[in-house]
This record gives C-alpha cells, structure tokens and sequence, in this order.
C-alpha cells in the first residue's frame, strides 16, 4: 500500500470520527430540547390524571429500552419483562406498606429483587434460544399474577395493594408535577446509561452474539459472561420502572403486569426499530397514546395494539428508526455506488517468497522455532470418524496450505484446532503450552484467530467495526466503567480505533469500508474483513478456511499478498484450500489429509512426493496447477 493510499485512510477515519462525534452531538441536542420540553408539562397540563398516565407510559417506555438490550442487540427472545417488573413494584410496595420502610431502604431490595427475577427467568436463555426462551419467559408472565394471587396476605391479591407509603422530600410528599419530574429523570438516566454501555463497545459485541455467534466466540469474547450481562443490564430498567409504578400509583394490582402489557413492549420495541437505541421510544409513544386514545381497560385496546403491529410491520418492515434512517442515507448510497467494489483493494506486492521449508513431518518437529504443534488428533461424529490421529506440525512465519477431498476432515481439523469441536483425543500445542481442552474464547486469548468459509460477520456494521470486534474479544469489558464512561475506557476506546484504522489499512480494505456497512461489500472483501478482524489481535496462529473460494483471479492474488506480507510479521498461517494455483503460489508447504490422516507434508519449494501431485493433477478442473 503507498503513502497516499495510507493517508486517504487516516484522512477517511478521522472524518468518519468527526462525523460521528457531529450526529452524537446533535442527537444529544436534540434529546435534551425535548427533555426540557416535556418538563414543562406539568406546567400546561390539566391535573394529576393527565400526569399520572404520562408516568405510567414513561415507565413502559423504561422497560422498553431495556428489553431492547436483550431483544433488539442481543437477539435474546425474552418476553418476561412484566414479572420483573411485578416482583420490583411489589417488593418496594409490601415493604413499605407492612413494614413502612422509606424509599432509600426500598429502592435497593426492590432493584435487587426485581434483577434476580429477570436472572432466574432469562436463565433459561443459556440452555435454549428463540421460541422456547420465548416461551419460558412468557410462562412467568402468566403465571405471576396467580402467585400474587396466592401470597394475597401481603400482596392484597386480585384487589391489589394499597397503603403504599407516597415518596417524601423534606418530610412533604412529592407532588403530583414534581413525581412526573422524577419520571422524566429515572427516563433520562437510564437512557444515559444505556447510552454509554451501548457505544462503548458492549453494542458491537452483542451484535456480534446475535449475528455472528461463531465469529463472537472466535475473536475472545464468552458467550456466557456476554448473556448474564445482557440479562442484568436489561433487567435493571424494568426493575427501576416496577419500583417508580409502585409509588406513583400507590396501589399495585396484579392486572398491571399482564399479556397485554408484554405485548405492548414488544410491538414499541419491534415497530420503533429493534436494536436502534431511540427504536423503542419513537415506537412505544405512538402505541401508547393510542392505548390511552383507545383506553388502556378498553377492549378495544388489544385489538388496536395488534393493529399498529401488522401496519407498522408491513409500512416499516426493519422499525421507524431504521426507516428513517434509510431515507436519510439514500442520497448519499447512490453517489457512493463504488463503496464496496473489490477493485478498491489496496494489497502492497509482496517482495519475497518465505524461505526454504523443510521436508517432511518429523524434520519439522525438530525445529527451534516450531510454534504450533497439533497432536494425534481424532474427531468422531457418532459412529463416523472423521479424524484419525492427525498429527501437523506448523512453523512459525509459515503458509501451510492444508488440502484433500472433499469431507475429509479440513474444517474438521479447524474446529479441533480453534475449539469448536471437542476432539475425542489428541493435544495442540503452541511452543510449550498445553491448550488442549480450552473453550473457543480461551484459545482466542491464547493466540489461535480464525476465520470461517461462510464470513461471520455483523452485517450492519461497518468493516471498521468488524475489526474492532477483534480488539474487543480482548479487552474485560467492564460494565460501570462503560455506564459511567470512564475516560480511561473512553481513551482504550480511542487507542483501539486507531489500531483498527490501521489494521483496516494492513489488509488493504478501501478507505470506503470505514463507513460501509459489510452487508454492502463483496464475498471477497468480507473475507478480507474477517482477515482483518482475526489479525488485528495480532495471534500466533491464523486458521483460514477456504479464503480464496469464491474469489476472481484478481482478488485471488490480492489475497495471496495480503498472507504473505502477514507471514511476514511472524504469524503462523494455516489454510484450507482447494484452489491448486492459489496453494501453489502462495503456500510454503502443503498437508495433505486424507482419510483422516495426513498422508503427505511437503515443502512447496522442493519437488512435490507422488502422493500430493497425483492428488493435485485430480483435483477438480477448475482448480487444476496451471
Ligand atoms: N458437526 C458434525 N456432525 C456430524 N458430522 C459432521 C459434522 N461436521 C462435519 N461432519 C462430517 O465430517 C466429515 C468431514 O467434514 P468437513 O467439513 O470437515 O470436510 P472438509 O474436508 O472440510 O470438506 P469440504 O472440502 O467439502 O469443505 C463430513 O462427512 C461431514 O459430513
């Protein structure tokens, strides 16, 4: 890549980032004009019923935002987010009315209470995914009504709960104005908060979850860790809003945390745009005031809600905001029609072909600077045994093109390698250490990159943020310190732009694919993305699956610079390929893997055995050595 070539990308990103901190600031503008509007309210509005409704809708939109974190980044269907808001309500609510407990004593147990909830519903998210968390989740909102029923003592039952104690200030009760100012604020902090976690990295590793499972536990991050936050982090909203419905209305009913409210939450979440953080605001306020246009008991209401659903869908298929957002952006499409072409690839020419490689399989055990060393390796799928001891020994700084028929256990060996499949014996080794048995995050972190023959990618992200991805799996992703938008995190944050920036440079991707989501580019330039992605987290051992299918002559060779000049930074390679003249350019020595074993390792330099030529000159006519 030249100079100028190097300078249009910096040029690109730092644009890009002044773009970016440009929309931030006018949307934070704009979000606050219409704060300080809706404060006003109180001041024109006719009385306390008028008001009360405004906090009620205003609590639903809380919980809302926080369904989205799960739903819309996530993907995580979970519908039970009326219990959670039940179990908080009525905690604050039955503390205070039998005990008499004041708020500063209420809102924790009731915040505490309210998230175990969601942790204890949403739990079922780590064993099942889609309809049957759906359905788990919808169970407790039918069943939690019943409870309250059942433990009617304390919860007062079908009847409800009253003698909830009013929220005081200087020993005052809070007005019916100054309760709804307390709405708007609990709705201000929690979107802040949501905010920060979201743009600080957390949004693009929950996207990755919900678009690129694969890919997200290929970069480092933990599948695990990443679901418990997300049932946390959207469980506190519908937690506080329980708490907030139980003073403002002093009376809690168990008809509150219904059917009908879950379907209000996921319509506002589907129809203003799932996954967009102002999505279930700009949904949820259009149903709401038909809800209360309707009347919120009326049965009308349900009916009307469905509606709004079937029309919004058909009209917006993708939500408002991302509509919108589109309509916005099409002026700007169509004069950047060339964004994605993978003629943009800037790849440098590679000077040299590594040096000399050895011979054979037990020659290349006796190196000192052996890196990767994979181990007897065998793989069963019932009664199906796919890998039979395979045994390979990679050099650091090398290509290793590893070849054979079709099903005979390449992606196989790649998923042992990179922990996608547990195989039955064998052990891998990179120098001394052992990382036999490790989880497909843990070898991430312990240097083993990867990518995919079909590209695990987030689509709607841009190439940019797909090479973030890879920094991310890196980093321990602390969630205050994203609420609160430490500046040490904002720095780390800042620091690993850049070094997408330049990983992004590296691998020869346009300047354009800094903003050009990847759904827009070409297979080949995705697979260069997901390259990037792996690279940019600098590993010992890159594992590629089929990069060059797919691929013209001319991406093909861009792609072959692009290994060689990342051998040249130390990194061990290991490709499966079945393009002949790809392997033979470009790879330092060949494997050949057959019937579960590799039958022939071999320098590329040096005449090839029998084995791996006749096996070359039958292979498919569109791959043949030229
Ligand atoms: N998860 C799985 N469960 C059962 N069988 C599997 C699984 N994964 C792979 N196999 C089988 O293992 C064999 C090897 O598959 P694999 O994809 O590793 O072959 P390959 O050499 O990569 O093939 P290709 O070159 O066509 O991609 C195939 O018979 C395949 O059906």
């Amino acid at each position: 890549m030249t100079i100028q070539q190097v300078d249009e990308i910096a040029d690109e990103g730092r644009n890009w980032q002044a773009r970016c901190a440009r929309r931030q600031l006018r949307v934070a503008g704009c979000v606050v004009a219409i704060f300080l509007a809706l404060a006003a309210i109180p001041l024109v509005s006719g009385g306390s019923f008028d008001l009360g409704r405004y906090e009620v809708a205003i609590a639903y939109i809380v919980v809302a935002i926080g369904m989205n974190i799960a739903f819309g980044y996530c993907g995580e269907l979970i519908l039970g987010y009326p219990t959670i808001m039940a179990v908080s309500a009525y905690t604050a609510g039955m503390l205070s009315a039998h005990k008499g407990w004041g708020v500063a004593a209420t809102f924790p147990c009731a915040i505490l209470a309210g998230t175990a909830a969601g942790l204890l519903i949403m739990g079922s998210g780590l064993r099942v995914r889609g309809w049957y968390l759906a359905l788990i989740t919808l169970f407790s909102v039918v069943v939690m009504p019943q409870l309250i029923v059942l433990g009617e003592t304390w919860t007062g039952g079908e009847y409800g709960l009253t003698g909830i104690l009013p929220i005081q200030f200087g020993g005052e009760p809070l007005s019916d104005g100054a309760m709804f100012e307390l709405s708007l604020a609990i709705l201000a902090l929690v979107l802040l908060a949501v905010w920060n976690f979201l743009r600080s990295g957390w949004g693009t590793r929950l996207r990755a979850l919900r678009d690129a499972p694969s890919g997200a536990r290929a970069v480092g991050l933990n599948p695990l860790k990443l679901r418990l936050t997300v049932y946390i982090m959207s469980s506190i909203p519908a937690a506080v809003a329980g708490f907030y419905l139980a003073y403002a209305e002093q009376f809690i009913s168990p008809d509150a945390f219904g059917m009908s409210l879950t379907l209000l939450l996921l319509t506002g979440v589907v129809l203003g745009g799932a996954g967009t953080l102002f999505g279930p605001i700009v949904g949820m306020v259009p149903l709401l005031a038909l809800s209360f246009w309707v009347g919120p008991f009326s049965p009308f209401n349900a009916i009307t809600l469905g509606l709004g659903l079937l029309i919004g869908t058909l009209v917006f298929p993708d939500g408002l905001i991302p509509s919108i957002g589109r309509l916005f952006k099409r002026g700007s499409i169509k004069k950047d029609t060339a964004a994605g072409s993978a003629a943009d690839m800037h790849v440098p020419q590679d000077s040299h072909r590594s040096g000399q490689v050895t011979q054979l399989e037990s020659a290349y055990a006796t190196e000192q600077k052996m890196v990767v060393r994979i181990e007897d390796i065998s793989v069963r799928f019932g009664a199906h045994q796919v890998l039979s001891g395979v045994t390979l020994t990679l050099k650091q700084g090398a290509l290793t093109g590893l070849v054979g028929p079709n099903g005979s256990g390449k992606s196989t060996l790649l998923n042992a390698i990179s922990g996608f499949i547990q195989p039955q014996q064998g052990r891998i080794f990179i120098g001394d250490k052992d990382l036999s048995g490790k989880a497909v995050h843990e070898l991430a972190l312990s240097g083993i990159g990867r990518t995919f023959q079909i590209p695990q990618l987030i689509e709607d992200a841009t190439a940019l943020e797909n090479i973030s991805l890879g920094l991310l799996g890196q980093r321990p992703g602390r969630i205050l310190a994203s609420i609160f938008r430490l500046p040490r995190l904002v720095q780390q944050g800042n620091d690993d732009l850049h070094r997408s920036l330049a990983m992004l440079a590296e691998v020869g991707l346009p300047a354009s694919a800094i903003s050009t989501p990847v759904a827009e580019l070409p297979l080949g330039l995705k697979r260069i993305v997901e390259i990037g992605r792996a690279v940019v987290a600098e590993p010992t051992l890159l594992l590629l699956d089929e990069p060059a299918a797919g691929l013209n002559d001319e991406e093909r060779l861009q792609l072959g610079h692009l290994l060689n000049n990342l051998k040249k930074r130390g990194i061990t390679i290991l490709v499966v390929e079945h393009n002949v003249p790809f392997v033979m350019q470009f790879c330092d020595d060949l494997a050949l893997l057959e019937a579960g074993q590799i039958s022939c390792h071999a320098a590329t330099s040096a005449a090839l055995p029998a084995t791996l030529l006749d096996y070359l000159n039958h292979a498919p006519e569109q791959s043949k050595c030229a």
